[in-house]
C-alpha cells in the first residue's frame, strides 16, 4: 500500500516513500507535471494551499477506502487471475494550464424566418396531396423554404436550394415532384423504373426521406418508392430493382454498385435528379460516384429537372451545382435584414474577427438555438462531460442530448464507459446506490461501423424516445431529423464550421428551441474567433458551473470517517466530487487489461482525429499542444500509455520521411476515404463491422478494434514521446 501522508513518521515513513515509488516505477506511473507554462493552478480552484493539503489526505484515505480496492484482480492472459496494487487517481485539479478569458467577438448571425402564414392549399396542389400533407404528415402552414421552393419547382426549374438546418427542405422537394408524378399522362407502372432519383449521403438520411416519400404517396398507390442504402443484402436490393422502383432514394456508393453491376437498373424515364445535403455528398468524396451516377443518367435520359439542396452553401456545393443543374434558380431564405457581418460589440477585449468576405461561407441558424463553449483543460474533460450529462439528462427530466465524437472508437469507449458507470442498475456500487438512481439514464449509440440493422434500430429507437443520450459520429451529423431534441454537445470539435452547423442542427429543428456546447481545452479557445468569422455566436458556460452539479447527488460525496467533519464547501467540494468521480472512471478502466486496452485504443484514435484536422485549423488543435498525460486521464488512463514511445517513433521515422513526401497529395484523399468508412455502400469487409450486440456483450469486447472512423486515421504519423525519465518539469507532449 502506499505511503499515506501524515499517517507515518521517521524511518518507516521513507521506507513507505521508497514503496510507493518503487510501485510508480513499476506501474509506470510518470510524472504530472506540466508545460512550464501551463503550472498554474485555475483560478476558480484555487482553495488556499494548507486546506487543499489537508483535504487531499483525507481524501486520499478515504478514497481509498471507499472507491478503490487496495488490489485488483487482472486476468493475466493465461487464464489466471493476478492480483495488482491499485495506484491511486492522481489530482484532477493540479497542473492544469489556466483557463483563458474568451475573448468572445459578438457577431450578428444571420436569421431565417422559419415559417409563413400561407397554406399549402394555396399551391394548386392534386386535392389528395394536399389532405395527405395535412393529416397524414400534420402540416398546414408552409416554411419559408418551402414558399419558395415548390411553385418554382412545379414550374419545371432547376433549383439550388439553400435553407437553415431543420427548415423542412425534405417535403420542398418531395411535394413538387409527388406533385408532378401523380399527373404523368399515361399512368406510372412499376415496371417502369425509376422516373426520380434522390440522392443522400448516409443511410439513415436514405431511410427518412424513403419515409416522407411513402407517407405523400399514400393516395397515389401506383407508384413506388425504394431505398438502396447498402447494409442490405445486394441480392434483395437487385430483386427489388428488377420488381420496379419508381422514386429511387440511395447513397451514391450503393448506387454506383448496382449501376456497374446490376442488369435491371436503367435510368431512361427520369424525371427528377436531387442531390440533398449536397455539401457532405462532397465532403465524403463521393464526387467521382455522382459523375458516374450523372454520367449513366445523361446517356439515357436528356431532360429532367435537377435539385441540389443544403444547408450549408460552400464552394464544393456551387461546383456541382454548375456540373449537376441546368439555368437553375438559386433559393437562399436567408433573411437580407439580418445579413450582416459587421460586429456589433465585444464580449471581450482583443482584435475584431477576420470579416466574413465570402457569403458562401456564412451560415444561417435557428433563432432558438442557444449555443454555448466551455473551455476545459484536458485531464477534467471526461469528468465535466459526464457532469453535463447528469446535469441535463439525470437531474432534469425530457431531456434528449446527442454527443458528438470524431471517431467511431471514441464512441464505443465513451458508450461502454457511461453504461457501466453513470446508467445506475449497472454503475458501480458507488453509483448504484445513487438516491436519484431512479432517473436510470439511457445510452445509446450510432456510428458507420455498426451493422446496419443496429444503426437503423438505434435511429429509431432514439427518434421515439422522450429522453436519453446518443454518443455518435457526424454520422448523424447530416440531415437526421431526430424530435425533441434538447441538447448538442460537441465533444471533439468539429473540423469546419458547416460541420458544427449541421451538428447543432440536429436540435432547434423547425421553431423548436434547442441549445448546444461545445467542449474545448484551452488551448483551443482561439477556435471561437474561427466560429465568429463565420458569423457563428457562442457564450460561455463555466466548467466549474457544470462540476458544481455533482454537489446535487450525494453518490459523489466523499465518504469520511464518522470522527472527521466534512469541511469541504463551494469550490473545494466541486473538485473533490470530480475526483470521486473520475475515480469512478479510473477504477472501470483498470479493472481489466482489456478495459485498458480499449481506453488506450480510444485515446491513439483521438490522437489520430487530432492529426487529422485540416491545415487552416492546424494552428489551434496541433498535437504538439497535447499533453498525452493529462489527455490520457479523459480516458480514464492513470498513466500515458507506454507503447506510443521513442522507440515506436524511431521504428517509424524512416518511414515517415517516404509518407511526408507523398503526403501533401494524399492527405485529402486519404480524410475522404476516411470518412467514407462511416457512409460506405456497405457492400465492403462486413466482417469489420461491429456484431450487433447485446449491452452486456458490448461492453465485454474491444470497442476499438472495429474499424475506423471519421477523421479517425491509423496510427498517427507523429507519435508520442517517452514519459520514462521525463524530468518532472518538462512536458510530456508528442515528439516529432
Ligand atoms: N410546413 C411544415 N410545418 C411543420 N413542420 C414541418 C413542415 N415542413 C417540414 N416539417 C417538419 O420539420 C422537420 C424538419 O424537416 P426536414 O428534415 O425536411 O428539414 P431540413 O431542412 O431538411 O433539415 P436538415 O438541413 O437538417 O436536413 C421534419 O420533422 C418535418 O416533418
Amino acid at each position: 500500500m502506499a505511503a499515506t501522508p501524515g499517517t507515518c513518521s521517521g524511518p518507516p515513513q521513507a521506507r513507505a516513500r521508497r514503496r510507493a515509488k518503487a510501485t510508480k516505477r513499476k506501474h509506470g506511473v510518470s510524472s504530472d507535471a506540466p508545460p512550464a507554462k501551463r503550472r498554474n493552478e485555475m483560478s476558480f480552484l484555487s482553495a488556499k494551499k494548507t486546506s487543499e493539503k489537508e483535504t487531499q489526505r483525507t481524501f486520499k484515505v478515504k478514497s481509498h477506502k471507499k472507491f478503490s480496492p487496495k488490489k485488483y484482480s487482472v486476468n493475466a492472459g493465461d487464464g489466471k487471475q493476478e492480483e495488482k496494487p491499485c495506484i491511486k487517481t492522481s489530482s484532477l485539479f493540479k497542473n492544469n494550464p489556466e483557463i483563458p478569458e474568451l475573448d468572445r467577438p459578438v457577431v450578428k448571425q444571420a436569421r431565417e424566418q422559419v415559417f409563413t402564414p400561407e397554406a399549402f392549399h394555396e399551391l394548386g396542389l392534386h386535392p389528395h396531396l394536399i389532405s395527405t400533407i395535412n393529416t397524414v404528415l400534420k402540416v398546414s402552414s408552409m416554411t419559408s423554404v418551402q414558399k419558395q421552393s415548390i411553385p418554382v419547382l412545379l414550374k419545371g426549374r432547376d433549383a439550388l436550394v439553400r435553407s437553415q438546418t431543420g427548415s423542412g427542405k425534405t417535403l420542398a422537394y418531395c411535394i413538387p415532384m409527388v406533385q408532378s408524378l401523380q399527373a404523368v399522362k399515361s399512368k406510372i407502372q412499376r415496371s417502369d423504373g425509376p422516373y426520380a432519383l434522390v440522392l443522400v449521403p448516409t443511410r439513415e438520411l436514405a431511410l427518412q426521406s424513403f419515409d416522407t416519400v411513402q407517407k405523400l404517396l399514400k393516395p397515389f398507390t401506383w407508384i413506388v418508392p425504394g431505398v438502396l442504402m447498402g447494409g442490405e443484402k445486394r441480392k434483395s436490393e437487385k430483386a427489388r430493382l428488377r420488381k420496379g422502383i419508381n422514386i429511387l432514394i440511395s447513397t451514391p456508393g450503393r448506387l454506383v454498385d448496382h449501376i456497374k453491376s446490376t442488369k435491371n437498373i436503367h435510368f431512361s424515364r427520369i424525371q427528377w435528379l436531387v442531390l440533398d445535403e449536397a455539401d457532405r455528398i462532397l465532403d465524403l468524396g463521393f464526387e467521382k460516384d455522382i459523375t458516374v451516377i450523372l454520367n449513366a443518367i445523361n446517356t439515357q435520359c436528356h431532360k429532367r429537372q435537377n435539385v441540389l439542396l443544403s444547408a450549408t452553401l460552400t464552394e464544393g456545393v456551387t461546383r456541382l451545382a454548375d456540373i449537376s443543374l441546368h439555368n437553375p434558380v438559386s433559393i437562399s431564405v436567408l433573411d437580407k435584414s439580418h445579413d450582416q457581418s459587421t460586429p456589433k460589440g465585444r464580449a471581450g477585449q482583443g482584435v475584431a474577427p477576420p470579416q466574413t468576405s465570402d457569403r458562401l461561407d456564412s451560415f444561417a441558424i435557428p433563432e432558438s438555438l442557444e449555443q454555448h463553449v466551455t473551455l476545459v483543460p484536458s485531464k477534467l474533460r471526461l469528468v465535466c462531460l459526464a457532469a453535463f450529462i447528469l446535469q441535463k439528462c439525470k437531474f432534469e427530466k425530457d431531456q434528449k442530448m446527442i454527443v458528438f465524437f470524431s471517431s467511431c472508437e471514441l464512441v464505443e469507449f465513451h458508450y461502454n464507459l457511461f453504461l457501466q458507470t453513470l446508467s445506475s442498475s449497472e454503475g458501480p456500487p458507488t453509483l448504484r446506490q445513487a438516491p436519484s438512481a431512479s432517473t436510470r439514464l439511457k445510452f445509446l449509440r450510432l456510428h458507420g461501423n455498426m451493422e446496419q440493422e443496429e444503426r437503423t434500430a438505434v435511429f429509431q429507437e432514439f427518434s421515439c424516445s422522450r429522453a436519453g443520450v446518443l454518443l455518435c459520429t457526424d454520422v448523424a451529423a447530416r440531415g437526421l431529423d431526430l424530435p425533441q431534441v434538447t441538447w448538442i454537445v460537441q465533444y471533439n470539435a468539429p473540423s469546419s464550421p458547416a460541420e458544427y452547423i449541421h451538428r447543432i442542427g440536429r436540435t432547434a429543428r423547425i421553431g423548436c428551441h434547442g441549445s448546444s456546447l461545445l467542449i474545448l481545452a484551452p488551448s483551443e479557445a482561439e477556435y471561437v474567433n474561427s466560429l465568429a468569422s463565420h458569423k457563428i455566436n457562442v457564450s460561455e458556460m463555466k466548467m466549474e458551473d457544470i462540476l458544481s452539479i455533482l454537489t446535487i447527488d450525494d453518490c459523489f460525496k466523499v465518504r469520511r470517517r464518522e470522527n472527521q467533519k466534512s469541511q469541504a464547501v463551494g469550490p473545494q467540494e466541486i473538485r473533490e466530487r470530480a475526483t470521486v468521480l473520475q475515480t469512478v472512471f479510473e477504477d472501470y478502466v483498470h479493472s481489466s487489461e482489456r478495459t485498458v486496452s480499449w481506453a488506450k485504443k480510444a485515446l491513439q484514435s483521438f490522437i489520430g482525429a487530432y492529426a487529422a484536422y485540416p491545415r487552416e485549423l492546424k494552428h489551434i488543435f496541433h498535437v504538439r499542444s497535447l499533453h498525452l498525460g493529462h489527455v490520457a486521464k479523459s480516458f480514464g488512463l492513470r498513466d500515458a500509455p507506454r507503447n506510443l514511445s521513442v522507440s515506436a517513433v524511431k521504428r517509424r521515422k524512416g518511414k515517415l520521411k517516404r509518407l511526408d513526401l507523398r503526403k501533401k497529395t494524399q492527405s485529402q484523399q486519404h480524410l475522404a476515404q476516411v470518412l467514407r468508412s462511416e457512409y460506405s455502400s456497405g457492400l465492403e469487409a462486413a466482417g469489420a463491422k461491429v456484431r450487433n450486440r447485446s449491452t452486456q456483450e458490448a461492453s465485454s469486447q474491444h470497442p476499438a478494434s472495429r474499424g475506423r472512423g471519421k477523421r479517425q486515421v491509423p496510427p498517427p504519423p507523429r507519435t508520442i514521446g517517452a514519459r520514462r525519465g521525463q524530468r518532472k518539469d518538462k512536458p510530456s507532449q508528442m515528439v516529432f
